[in-house]
């Protein structure tokens, strides 16, 4: 994987646990996802979620491929994520993942997305899904690269 993936989020993320978990998978990623963070937006929900789509659309690079994170997305194991990056990066596209904050993505951000990833069907809170995919991309790329780190056996 020679590209940085781009990983845009919303809300800043200042340190603590969550932050924690974060650095130390991504300072793994050969290369480390590169970072923007937005700003939360105020008003209802439907209110935020559009302000905050907007903003996200307004930061992706022409021609992006797009992956949003989504609990209604595919949730494919790590095996097929890695055969889907293979895929990805195959397309010579810049690759950006999206995170939505408390109110979740959009309906535009999920209509613009090429695909949407599912970590499972339990809700996770923005700032930790952050460190799940750090994870996940780290054992993609461990996958790919026939390294240890990912132990396929499953009874
Ligand atoms: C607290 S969740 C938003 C919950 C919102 N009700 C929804 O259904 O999207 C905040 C963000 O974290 C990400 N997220 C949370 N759980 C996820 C999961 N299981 N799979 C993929 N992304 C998840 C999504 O990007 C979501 O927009």
């Amino acid at each position: 994987m020679s590209r940085a993936a781009r990983l845009i989020a919303i809300g800043r993320l200042k340190g603590g646990p969550e932050a924690a978990l974060f650095e130390q998978h991504n300072a793994r990623l050969r290369p480390p996802f590169a970072v923007t963070e937005l700003p939360e937006a105020r008003g209802s929900p439907a209110e935020i979620r559009r302000r905050e789509g907007a903003a996200l659309l307004a930061t992706l690079p022409e021609a992006a491929l797009v992956v949003a994170l989504d609990l209604g997305g595919e949730a494919p194991t790590s095996e097929a994520l890695a055969a889907l990056a293979a895929r990805w990066e195959g397309t010579g596209k810049p690759l950006c993942f999206l995170i939505g904050g408390a109110e979740g993505l959009d309906p535009a951000v999920l209509s613009r997305a090429d695909h949407r990833l599912s970590l499972g069907p339990l809700t996770w809170p923005h700032f930790l899904v952050r460190g799940l995919l750090a994870e996940q991309w780290y054992r993609v790329q461990a996958i790919r690269s026939g390294h240890p780190y990912h132990r396929p056996w499953r009874p």
